[in-house]
């Protein structure tokens, strides 16, 4: 019998921002359902996987936490051409962060595939205290660049999973004929298996009615 599939794509997001925007503590609140106050920078890239399901399509997404820090840049960047969806992540109540998308996004420009879908997510909405940048700033800034615009919070967990979930979206639209072509193709090999596998059994069964003849 053919096995089970356990996904049917396998797609790579990955998450820039200026250090201690909080792109860690959003990845650990999508994939563990937790927040950890602490800000441990993220050293080089770390990764984690999800998987979901859009459309009837099982996605695997493998999602890329690259460090923020200036001196990790050269080994983040190596990352950037492998990935199907960007999420470019600032703070709300961090101005520099939310500036410095310029530079995230010329980056991308300059080392990601032409076909990589892009959001862009301002974090911390619930500091609405130490609000730095507006909504309506977030969002014309999206709208500047042709993207789609969240604001989240790991802390109490808003938006979080809407805008992960947003991305592969966007990522299983663009590839879509890709994908179809891929799950026919693979509905027709596991369909063989199956019918080889059959087959096999049968031949078993045959030669042992001769043996028992
Ligand atoms: N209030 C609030 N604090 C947050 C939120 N998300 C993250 N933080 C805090 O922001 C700090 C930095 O979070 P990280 O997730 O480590 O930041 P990062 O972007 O991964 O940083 P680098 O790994 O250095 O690039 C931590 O102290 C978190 O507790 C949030 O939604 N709300």
């Amino acid at each position: 019998m053919a096995m089970a599939k356990q996904y049917d794509v396998l797609f790579r997001l990955l998450m820039l921002g200026d250090s201690g925007v909080g792109k860690t503590c959003m990845l650990r609140r999508f994939t563990e359902s937790e927040f950890d106050p602490s800000h441990i920078s993220t050293i080089g890239v770390d990764f984690k996987m999800k998987t979901l399901e859009i459309d009837g399509v099982k996605v695997r997404v493998q999602i890329w936490d690259t460090a923020g820090q200036e001196r990790y840049q050269t080994i983040t960047k190596q990352y950037y051409r492998r990935a199907q969806g960007i999420i470019f992540v600032y703070d709300i109540t961090n101005r520099p962060s939310f500036q410095h998308l310029a530079k995230w996004a010329s980056d991308v420009d300059e080392f990601s595939p032409n076909m990589v879908q892009r959001i862009l997510v301002g974090n911390k909405s619930d500091e609405e205290l130490t609000r730095q940048v507006t909504t309506e700033q977030g969002s014309k800034l999206a709208e500047a660049y042709g993207m789609e615009f969240f604001e989240t919070s790991a802390a109490t967990s808003n938006n979080i999973n809407e805008s992960f979930t947003r991305a592969a979206e966007l990522v299983l639209q663009a590839h879509k004929r890709d994908v179809d072509n891929l799950l026919g193709s693979l509905d027709d090999y596991l369909e063989k298996v199956g019918l080889d596998d059959e087959k096999s059994r049968q031949d078993v069964d045959y030669s042992q009615r001769t043996c028992a003849c």
